[in-house]
């Protein structure tokens, strides 16, 4: 028997937390109807998890949202509904998050919404990456489901909207160390928008809007290739390893810098500066230095800001291409770590000359899973989220917008000049 499906409200959809925390659960506080779901993304690199679970007890005062404890409203409001759980796991590591599925309990077939069935009388979870289709036979011979599959672009774009619509404190710059909540008006300033999603591989699209969109670009210079170059080249076993590595790491024995070809100086006929990268890894060369006399924190490091620098300047052709003023990056080889976001910014900042910012995500790799998740109704509601206008830095400066209008003027102008 196909029953049909209870409804999932997302209306009020609030970060549960503070604004510091790592994939943060997101309360659903009008959720009325009893579901009992999960949603899954099953990347290259890494499988993302979401789930719904039921949440009838009072929210703990000193666990407010985003520790916004002053206001009132939010720390006596009773949880009526439930909260939306993240969890990753590495792929080759899907024995744990079968297992994990398991445990929680989150496959129980008395739970209305896990028994929507196919024709045939599967029960189906809904699945989106390339992974819903490499283990679409796992999960079946293990659980007897099967995996409902949601293309992976537009899940993506699924789940990036509604984070930018729905969802307060979700996005943020962060330039030179400092973050800044960043409150996004709905009808006023989300699309279009460039949304630049760095997983092993990366995709850049363009999204018009709810449904609407353009996959423009991507590169296969991602999260796979610093993994994997940087495990190759350090002996390093694991991504965490590799970026704890960078972190006490110094590119300068290993980057080839403009100053170290123009005998200290800058070449500033051409605006470069003498501490400008003029070649990632052009110090390891014939007859001077080889990978072996080299610090694996340096090479993590120069591979970290090799590959952010790529995409970031990537992106920002991109978003001159289509006139776009909005880049926000995604994906897990983020993983909200500071050097990686600085020099995204940084890149995005230089390339621009400082008329366009990067926008970050704090569900940066869970945009797929969240889509795929929201794909059971297909109706994300447009409403425009409280005003944050007493957050720190929240809102985008009118200087930015000036800056931006100018930039928007320069690239037609270019274009226009292209095409004569
Ligand atoms: N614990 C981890 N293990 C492996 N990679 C990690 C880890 N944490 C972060 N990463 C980085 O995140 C990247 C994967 O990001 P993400 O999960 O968004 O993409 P994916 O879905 O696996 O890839 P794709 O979409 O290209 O199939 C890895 O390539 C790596 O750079
Ligand atoms: C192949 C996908 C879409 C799988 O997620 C991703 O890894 C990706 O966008 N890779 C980059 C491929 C390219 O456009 O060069």
């Amino acid at each position: 028997m196909v029953r049909s499906m209870p409804h999932l409200d997302v209306s009020g959809a609030a970060i549960h937390g503070n604004s510091e925390d790592r994939d943060p659960a997101i309360l659903l506080p009008n959720q009325s109807d009893n579901i009992s779901h999960l949603a899954l993304d099953i990347g290259g690199s890494l499988i993302k998890l979401v789930y719904f679970s039921r949440q009838d007890n009072l929210v703990d005062a000193d666990k407010t949202l985003l520790g916004v404890s002053n206001d009132s409203s939010i720390s006596s409001c009773p949880i009526t509904g439930g909260m939306l759980h993240f969890v990753k796991f590495e792929s080759w590591k899907i024995d744990d998050c079968l297992q994990f599925i398991q445990s929680k309990q989150l496959l129980r077939r008395s739970d209305s919404l896990s028994e929507i069935q196919n024709n045939a009388g599967n029960v189906l979870i809904k699945a989106t990456g390339g992974g819903a289709y490499a283990y679409a036979d796992l999960f079946k011979d293990k659980f007897g489901v099967c995996l409902d599959k949601e293309d992976e672009m537009d899940c993506l774009v699924a789940g990036a909207n509604f984070l930018l619509k729905a969802i307060r404190y979700e996005v943020f710059t962060h330039i030179e160390g400092q973050k800044e909540f960043v409150q996004i008006d709905p009808k006023e300033d989300l699309f279009p928008y460039l949304l630049v999603n760095i997983g092993s591989g990366v995709s850049i699209i363009k999204v018009n809007g709810d449904g609407s969109y353009e996959r423009v670009s991507g590169t296969h210079l991602g999260g796979g290739t610093y993994c994997g170059q940087g495990m190759a080249m350090t002996g390093c076993e694991s991504f965490d390893e590799l970026i704890e590595l960078s972190q006490q790491g110094d590119n300068t024995p290993i980057d080839l810098l403009v100053g170290d070809i123009y005998g200290g100086g800058d070449y500033s006929k051409i605006g470069l500066s003498a501490s400008t990268i003029a070649s990632s890894f052009g110090k390891i060369m014939p007859g001077k230095k080889k990978l072996k006399d080299c610090r694996p924190e340096d090479i993590s490091l120069s591979l970290l800001r090799m590959i952010s620098y790529n995409i970031g300047q990537i992106a920002y052709l991109n978003a001159c291409r289509y006139g776009i003023k909005r880049i926000y990056f995604g994906g897990f080889f983020i993983r909200g770590n500071a050097y990686t976001m600085n020099t995204i910014s940084f890149a995005i900042r230089y390339w621009s000359k400082g008329a366009a910012e990067a926008m970050f995500l704090r569900h940066e790799g869970f945009l797929g899973a969240l889509g795929a998740f929201l794909s059971c109704e297909k109706q994300i509601p447009v409403g425009a989220p409280q005003s944050i206008s007493n957050a720190k830095g929240g809102g985008f400066k009118k200087a930015y917008h000036l800056k931006f209008k100018r930039f928007c003027t320069k690239i037609s102008s270019v274009m226009q000049r292209s095409r004569s």
